[in-house]
């Protein structure tokens, strides 16, 4: 692993990290933010935010205003790269900004050209966690959080693997992949036409295979002033699910907020609260 940068930021650090995963085949960054209590005997819980679109692990950590709130909590903050990238890592041809680079899905791709390299499922689920549970001075209380594309990654991730996190939050997440032309486009290059495929990462279908013992407490800000809200995100998909489910989610339309990192950033303090406090 090696560190690209260093800033300490309210009394903790921020970082940067590169280093060679297994699962994707490149070199990966990522940022962390420790807060000033972790310590290696006393180690701290650990949020993942999944970000979205065009994002590299910088965003949030430049955009969001998170560290405050995480230095006050003693919560640790990760915030991955939103795709492999490097020599020989395919990309959209025409450089589109919605597949490629930038726009891994938070699925393992099983289609030529994109197989070797996107396998991000398997990077934010498994490797990541091992690296900074071993490195880090973090516990393995774990809750994951993204926005948009890292929004569905946040939710399928948590609905796939419910056991692995106390809590899941998300921003403007993208709900029904399999029916909006983010997800479809997507799906089709990473994963090819066979549905079932397509499935096993929808949240609005996957949350109907939750037991409800497996209901994590969830909460998801909308903004109504979104213009990706009826065509790409299709909240109410989510929303009628986890209503005909009984699933006590907690869904709220945040009037006349937009999609950016500026509405992210007026309600990050209530997510890092909530999910500190299922920890
Ligand atoms: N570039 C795209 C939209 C991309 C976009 O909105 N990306 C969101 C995530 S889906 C984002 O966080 N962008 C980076 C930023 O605002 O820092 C467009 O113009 O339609």
């Amino acid at each position: 692993m090696q560190l690209l940068a260093s800033n300490k930021v309210f009394g903790g650090l921020h970082q940067r990290y590169s280093h060679q995963a297994e699962s994707t085949q490149c070199e990966m960054t990522f940022a962390v933010y420790l807060p000033p209590q972790a310590t290696a005997e006393q180690p701290v819980p650990l949020l993942y935010w999944l970000s979205g679109l065009t994002c590299s692990d910088e965003n949030f950590m430049q955009k969001a205003g998170a560290f405050k709130v995480a230095a006050e909590l003693g919560m640790a903050i990760v915030a991955p790269d939103t795709s492999p990238r490097g020599e020989g890592v395919a990309d959209d041809p025409e450089g589109a900004y919605d597949l490629g680079l930038g726009a891994g899905f938070y699925i393992n791709a099983t289609q030529l050209p994109w197989a070797k390299h996107y396998q991000m499922y398997r990077y934010i689920s498994e490797e990541l966690p091992a690296l900074l549970e071993q490195h880090f001075p973090v516990t393995q209380q774990r809750a994951i959080a993204g926005h948009s594309m890292g929004g569905h990654g946040a939710l399928s991730i948590a609905f796939k693997n419910p056991e692995r996190f106390s809590s899941v939050s998300a921003f403007s997440p993208i709900c029904q992949p399999t029916t909006c032309p983010w997800g479809q486009k997507a799906f089709t290059a990473y994963l090819g036409s066979v549905q079932q495929a397509w499935q096993e990462h929808d949240s609005s279908l996957l949350i109907k295979r939750l037991t409800p013992e497996q209901h994590l407490p969830l909460l998801i800000d909308q903004g109504s002033d979104d213009s990706f809200l009826a065509e790409q995100l299709k909240s109410e998909t989510l929303v009628d699910a986890a209503k005909q489910l009984n699933y006590a989610i907690n869904f709220r339309m945040q009037q006349g907020y937009d999609h950016s990192y500026f509405f992210i950033a007026s309600f990050i303090e209530d997510h890092l609260r909530f999910h500190y406090k299922y920890f």
